[in-house]
C-alpha cells in the first residue's frame, strides 16, 4: 500500500514546477535504436526510479542527462535550460547543480577519505577557503555517520562504508538534482536499507530531486515517488510503486516475480 506520507508528497509535488523536462529524446548507436521518443518530466523534491531490463537504455538515458552522451534529437531541459544545446563550459556550470552517484562509487584509491571529499569542493568552488573546506568535509562525513574515517584510505573501508563516503562526496556540493546508478547493487539487505534511508534523509534536507536506476525492488519500493518503466526506448508507464504492484500488465508483472 502507498503510505500517507507518499500520497501527501505526490499531491504537493503535483503543484511544483519541473526541474527536468525530457522531450522526444532519441539515441541510436549505428543500427541499434536505444531511446526513441522518450518523454519525462520530474518535479522538485521528487524521486523517480527508472526501471528496465538489462540493456534497455537506462545508463544511456542518464549519460544523456549529464551530457556525457549527445542525443540524436530531442531536448533535455534542466532548470529551464536545454543541456543538449550547451557549450562545454555551460555544461560544466550546470553540473554544479547536478550530482551523480556512480555504481562503482568512483572513490580515488590513492587519496585519503578527506582528500576524496575535498576534491569536488576544490574543483568546483575555486574561491572556497581552507576553513570552509574543513567544515564541509567534517559535516559531510558526520551526515553519513563516518566522521572517524577522515584520515583513512579507501582500502580500509567496507563496501557499505565506501557507498556512504561516495554519497557524502556527491552531496557535498549541495546538488539540487542527484542521479543514482544502482545505489544498492552488491550490498546486503541491511546495508542497502541504511543507504536508502540516507539517500532519503540527505535529499529531504536539501529538497533535492533524483533519478535512480535500480533493479532492486525493495529499493524501488522504499525510495520512489514515481516509477518509470523504460521499454523499447520509451517511457512505457509512469506510476507509483503501489500502482505497479497490482498491475496485470505482463511487462510490469515480470519485475515482481
Ligand atoms: N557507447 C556505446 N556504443 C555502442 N552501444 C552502446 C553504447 N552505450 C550503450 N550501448 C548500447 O545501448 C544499449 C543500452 O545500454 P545501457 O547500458 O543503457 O543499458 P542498461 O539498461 O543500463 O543495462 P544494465 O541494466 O545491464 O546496466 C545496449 O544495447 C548497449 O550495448
Amino acid at each position: 500500500m502507498e503510505t500517507t506520507e507518499k500520497k501527501v508528497n505526490k499531491v504537493e509535488n503535483d503543484k511544483k514546477d519541473p526541474v527536468i523536462v525530457i522531450k522526444n529524446l532519441k539515441k541510436s548507436f549505428g543500427e541499434k535504436v536505444v531511446l526513441t521518443d522518450f518523454n519525462l518530466s520530474i518535479k522538485q523534491g521528487t524521486n523517480v526510479v527508472i526501471l528496465g531490463k538489462s540493456g534497455s537504455g537506462k545508463s544511456v538515458l542518464i549519460k544523456c542527462i549529464i551530457g556525457l552522451l549527445k542525443p540524436d534529437s530531442g531536448s533535455i531541459s534542466v532548470f529551464g535550460d536545454d543541456i543538449t544545446q550547451m557549450s562545454y563550459d555551460e555544461l560544466n556550470e550546470s553540473r554544479n547543480r547536478v550530482g551523480f552517484l556512480f555504481q562503482s562509487n568512483a572513490i580515488y584509491d590513492s587519496m585519503t577519505i578527506r582528500e576524496n571529499l575535498e576534491f569536488p569542493l576544490r574543483r568546483h568552488w575555486v574561491d572556497i577557503t581552507e576553513e570552509e573546506i574543513d567544515r564541509l568535509v567534517a559535516e559531510g562525513l558526520e551526515s553519513v555517520g563516518l566522521a572517524s574515517t577522515i584520515d583513512m584510505m579507501p582500502s580500509e573501508l567496507s563496501g557499505g562504508m565506501l557507498k556512504r563516503i561516495a554519497l557524502a562526496r556527491t552531496m557535498i556540493l549541495r546538488p539540487e538534482i542527484i542521479l543514482y546508478d544502482e545505489p544498492t547493487t552488491g550490498l546486503d539487505p541491511i546495508t542497502s536499507r541504511e543507504i536508502e534511508d540516507l539517500i532519503l534523509s540527505l535529499q529531504k534536507k536539501n529538497n533535492a530531486s533524483s533519478i535512480i536506476i535500480s533493479h532492486d525492488m525493495n529499493c524501488v519500493k522504499h525510495v520512489s515517488d514515481v516509477v518509470v518503466l523504460l521499454l523499447e526506448g520509451k517511457c512505457y508507464t509512469e506510476s507509483t510503486y503501489a500502482e505497479m504492484a497490482v498491475s496485470t500488465d505482463e511487462n510490469i508483472k515480470q519485475f515482481f516475480l
